[in-house]
C-alpha cells in the first residue's frame, strides 16, 4: 500500500490526474518520470512526437501501469483537446517552439506556436474551472536595464540594474525587425492573457518562467537524432560540437551571460506547484539557479573540460571559435545580456532552492551525452570517408 503523502500544509495530496501538453517533450519527460516514479497521479500526455517517453510507455507491466495515456495530438488542430482538459483536474502545458534559431528565420511559426495554439487551451481551463500551469520563459525580461547603461558606469554593478524579478522588473524587447523577440513577446501576450483570465474570469493559474534548465534528453544531436542543418539550444549545440571533435562556436564572442539549473533540481519545483495549488495558484515563479552564472565563453571551457574527463579524449589545441551572430543565427537575432533570477517569490510560497552546481550537472549530461551518441557520432562522421 502507498503511503499518504502530505502536502506543504500537512495536508493529504490527492491523486489527480494530469493533462499534459507537450509531454514528449525535453522538461515533459524529465516531468513525466518525476510523477510516475514518485507519486500517485495519473498523466494523459498530449505530444506530436513520444521519443522522449518511450520508456514510460512500451510495457503495461511498468510498475506505474495505466497511470500515463499517450495521445498523439496536435493542439493546433484536434477536437479531442478539450475532452482531455475536461477529464483532468489540472492542465499543464508545455508545448511550443522555443530554440532561437527558429524565431528569426521561423518567426509566425513561432508566434502560432506560443500565442494563438496557446489560446484554446486557457480557454477550455476558464470555461471548465480548471487549473492550469503555463510554461512561460525568463526571455520575457528580454534585457537587463543595465545593458542600456554606459560600460564604464557603477551602476551596471548594482543588482537593482540586473537581478530579474516577476512582479518589478520590465519587459525590454529589442526593435521589431529584430525577429528574435518574437517568441519573447509571443509569450508575454499569453501570460498577460492567462493573468486576466485569473481577474476577470477566476482561472486558477500558475505561471512558470524557466531561467536555462539544461540536462539528459533537451533537444537534438543534429544528424543522429534530428535534422543535420538543425540548430538546438546551446547545451546540445556544444555536445555535437564535443563529440565530433569540432571547436565550440561562440556567437558574438560568447559574451553573454546565462544561469543554468539542473532539469532535475527545477522539476522539484514544478512538482510542488502541482501539489501546493494554495501557494502557487495566481503566482508567477521564476525557476532558475542564481548561483550557476557564465558567460557562454565560460560554459565552453567548463564543458571542454567536464567532457575530456568524462570521455577520456583529449581537448583540441583550440577548442573555441568565434562566430558572428548573422552567420550562426541569420539576420534579426539579438541576444538577452544576462538572465539572474530573483528567487524571493518561489523561496516564499514554495520554500524551494536548487542544490546542483554547474560542474555537478555537467558532468552528469556529458557522461549521458557521450554514453547516448558517441557510438553513432563515430559511425556518422566516418561514412562519408568510406564510402
Ligand atoms: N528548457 C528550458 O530551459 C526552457 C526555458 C524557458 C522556457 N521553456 C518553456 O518550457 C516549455 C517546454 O520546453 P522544452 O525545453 O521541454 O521544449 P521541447 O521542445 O523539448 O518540448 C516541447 C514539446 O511540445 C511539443 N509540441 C509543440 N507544439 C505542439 C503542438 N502543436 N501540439 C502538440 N505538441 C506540441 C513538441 O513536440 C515538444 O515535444 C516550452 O513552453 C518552453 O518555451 C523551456
Ligand atoms: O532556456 C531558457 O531559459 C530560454 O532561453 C533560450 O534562449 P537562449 O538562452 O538565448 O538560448 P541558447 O540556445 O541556450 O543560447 C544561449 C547563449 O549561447 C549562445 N550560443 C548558442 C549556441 C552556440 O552554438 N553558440 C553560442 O554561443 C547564444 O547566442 C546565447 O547567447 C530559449 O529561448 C528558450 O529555450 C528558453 O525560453
Amino acid at each position: 500500500m502507498a503511503t499518504e503523502r502530505f502536502n506543504l500544509d500537512g495536508r493529504p495530496i490527492k491523486p489527480m490526474t494530469i493533462c499534459m501538453i507537450g509531454a514528449g517533450g525535453f522538461i515533459g519527460s524529465h516531468l513525466c518520470e518525476k510523477i510516475l516514479y514518485e507519486t500517485p497521479h495519473k498523466i494523459l500526455a498530449l505530444d506530436v512526437y513520444n521519443d522522449k517517453i518511450k520508456h514510460l510507455l512500451e510495457s503495461e507491466s511498468l510498475p506505474w501501469g495505466d497511470r500515463i495515456q499517450f495521445h498523439r495530438i496536435n493542439i493546433k488542430h484536434d477536437s479531442r483537446l478539450e475532452g482531455l482538459i475536461k477529464m483532468s483536474d489540472l492542465t499543464i502545458n508545455l508545448a511550443a517552439i522555443c530554440t532561437p534559431a527558429d524565431y528569426n528565420t521561423r518567426p509566425l511559426d513561432t508566434i502560432y506556436s506560443n500565442f494563438i495554439d496557446a489560446l484554446p487551451v486557457v480557454k477550455y481551463c476558464s470555461e471548465n474551472g480548471k487549473r492550469l500551469i503555463h510554461f512561460s520563459t525568463c526571455e520575457v525580461y528580454g534585457k537587463t536595464i543595465g545593458s542600456f547603461l554606459p560600460k564604464d558606469s557603477p551602476l551596471r554593478e548594482d543588482p537593482a540594474y540586473y537581478i530579474l524579478k516577476e512582479n518589478a522588473s520590465p519587459c525590454i524587447f529589442g526593435s521589431i525587425e529584430k525577429q528574435r523577440w518574437s517568441y519573447a513577446c509571443a509569450k508575454q501576450l499569453i501570460e498577460r492573457l492567462v493573468y486576466a483570465e485569473g481577474a476577470e474570469n477566476g482561472l486558477e493559474f500558475t505561471i512558470v518562467r524557466p531561467f536555462n534548465w539544461i540536462g539528459p534528453r533537451m533537444d537534438f544531436i543534429p544528424g543522429i537524432d534530428g535534422p543535420n542543418e538543425g540548430v538546438p539550444r546551446v547545451l546540445a549545440c556544444f555536445s555535437n560540437n564535443l563529440l565530433r571533435r569540432e571547436p565550440l562556436k561562440l556567437v558574438d564572442g560568447g559574451q553573454s551571460q546565462r544561469t543554468f539549473v539542473y532539469i532535475k533540481d527545477a522539476i522539484e519545483a514544478v512538482l510542488l506547484m502541482i501539489e501546493n495549488p494554495a501557494r502557487a495558484n495566481g503566482q508567477i515563479f521564476n525557476v532558475g539557479n542564481p548561483h550557476n552564472e557564465v558567460t557562454v565563453r565560460q560554459l565552453a571551457e567548463m564543458m571542454t573540460e567536464v567532457y575530456a574527463k568524462v570521455s577520456g579524449e583529449s581537448s583540441l589545441e583550440e577548442p573555441t571559435i568565434d562566430v558572428s551572430s548573422k552567420e550562426f543565427y541569420g539576420e534579426g537575432y539579438d541576444d538577452s545580456d544576462k538572465r539572474i533570477p530573483d528567487m524571493t517569490i518561489i523561496n516564499r510560497q514554495l520554500g524551494w532552492n536548487p542544490k546542483t552546481s554547474l560542474w555537478d550537472l555537467l558532468e552528469s549530461t556529458l557522461t549521458y551525452q557521450h554514453r547516448t551518441y558517441a557510438e553513432a557520432v563515430k559511425k556518422a562522421v566516418a561514412k562519408p570517408t568510406s564510402s
